[in-house]
């Protein structure tokens, strides 16, 4: 039922690819089913071009036919469509669940449009619940944990395998547990003037609307004061 949901939000966000745009693309599952579409339409000659927010999305828009150009190589971004964590009703999101939160920032940065699509779950009323997601330098990255915790959060070194998670970047990703409570927008800005944070995955509200997917259906969100009318 997720990845139904997962599916049919992709597939609406696919509706608002346009020939020759150069496109960005997420990262995650839901991520994947657009990659996917993306791909059929490349198949069913449309002419795109791709930046790709992390090594794995990359690997599936090559697999998938989509030409994938390195980010430093294209004039603009079109369109960028990609997954959430968690998003409030301000459109502020949690990122980085998979990784990627440094390159979905600066893709999403980079765009004209940025659509961000879901399962109903991540709409919550307050982020919070989803760990913050911080990338960091592998060197001193214990000093800057404790420097964290001493703020009275609980970061946590991402693991996998048994090793330290890396980045597509080279970095670690500590996950700040306990929520702050000035909320994450505040505590993102805090640890961003930290040596050694390169970023975080809390993101203000960049996006230009969002595709919501649940069992009655898509529904589509505009964040009127991020939309350039006009440009889709
Ligand atoms: O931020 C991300 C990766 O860094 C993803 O967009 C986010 O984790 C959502 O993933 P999924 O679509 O698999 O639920």
């Amino acid at each position: 039922m997720q990845q139904e949901q997962k599916q049919a939000a992709a597939l609406k966000a696919a509706e608002y690819i346009r020939d020759n745009m150069i496109l960005g693309l997420g990262t995650g599952s839901t991520a994947y089913y657009l990659i996917r579409r993306a791909g059929e339409l490349v198949k069913e000659g449309m002419r795109l071009k791709a930046v790709a927010t992390s090594r794995s999305s990359e690997k599936l828009a090559e697999e998938f036919g989509i030409p994938v150009t390195d980010i430093n190589e294209v004039p603009r971004i079109d369109l960028t469509i990609d997954g959430v964590d968690e998003i409030d009703p301000d459109f502020e999101a949690v990122k980085g669940g998979g990784g990627a939160l440094t390159r979905e920032k600066i893709t999403a940065y980079h765009s004209k449009q940025v659509i961000w699509i879901m399962d109903h779950r991540k709409q919550v009323l307050k982020l919070g619940a989803f760990p913050l997601p911080v990338e960091v330098l592998p060197f001193g990255w214990r000093l800057l944990s404790e420097k964290i915790q001493s703020l009275g959060y609980t970061p946590i070194l991402r693991i996998e395998n048994g090793q330290a998670y890396r980045t597509d970047n080279g970095n670690y990703i500590l996950d700040i547990h306990s929520p702050s409570p000035a909320g994450y927008r505040k505590l993102s800005g805090l640890l961003r003037s930290y040596p050694g944070v390169v970023e975080t995955g809390y993101f203000p509200a960049v996006c230009s609307r969002i595709i919501v997917a649940d069992s009655a259906g898509v529904r589509v969100l505009e964040n009127k004061k991020r939309i350039v009318s006009g440009d889709l």
